[in-house]
């Protein structure tokens, strides 16, 4: 699998960032098994209006994830015809702060949504949009091309000049937290192991 962020959790990059990347815990995957993986293409929107993702789908380029700002609305701004558009334009997912709808359509064609709300309400189509810029989704600014993970713990965005230093010790944690759960599996605790005891 090609995983710009090799397969990691959001919990370890969480981890080994060292620094703020966790988006707030209320954006969650729409459906149970999303994957989120990509650099954003950032989306500045409006509650309750879903014209600038009906542009963002146009503008962005192959690969990327649209990271969209739409106040957090709890509106339907994205749904299955907005989903199937995305995949013919080769995008690899959606990061909304805002409301989604269809969940089952978009669990059945495979496309990772996170949002912050699920709202069946339609919406205006007023607002054209700002792209390119920065955009703060779930409390956390995030640029363009900044690299966005998605799992079932939530979300983070990696700043794209810390990518390669946060994957670095991303593998090496995980490769110390698999030595801890095998000496775990040998009847070692966790206070010993980790230095706790009094
Ligand atoms: O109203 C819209 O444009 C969003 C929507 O329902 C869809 O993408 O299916
Ligand atoms: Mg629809």
């Amino acid at each position: 699998m090609n995983d710009l962020a090799r397969g990691h959790s959001t919990a370890t990059l969480s981890e080994a960032a060292g620094f703020a990347i966790a988006l707030s815990p209320e954006l969650r995957p729409l459906w149970t098994g999303a994957r989120l993986c990509g650099p954003a293409f950032t989306v500045q929107g409006a509650g309750g209006d879903n014209l600038a993702l009906h542009h963002a789908v146009l503008q962005a380029p192959a690969g990327a994830v649209l990271v969209a700002d739409h106040g957090g609305a709890p509106f339907g701004h994205w749904g299955e015809v907005l989903t199937v558009a995305a995949l013919h334009r080769g995008l690899t997912g959606l990061l909304i702060d805002g409301g989604v709808r269809d969940a089952a359509e978009l669990q059945e064609l495979g496309f990772p949504v996170f949002s912050r709300n699920n709202s069946i309400l339609g919406t205006r189509k007023d607002f054209q949009g700002v792209f390119d810029g920065p955009v703060t989704v779930g409390g956390v600014t995030i640029r363009p091309g900044d690299l966005v993970v998605g799992d079932i713990d939530g979300v983070v965005a990696l700043p794209l000049s810390g990518v390669h230093a946060i994957l670095d010790r991303a593998d090496a944690r995980v490769a110390k937290e698999k030595e801890l759960i095998t000496l775990i599996r040998q009847g070692h605790n966790t206070l010993d192991l980790y230095g706790l005891g009094g």
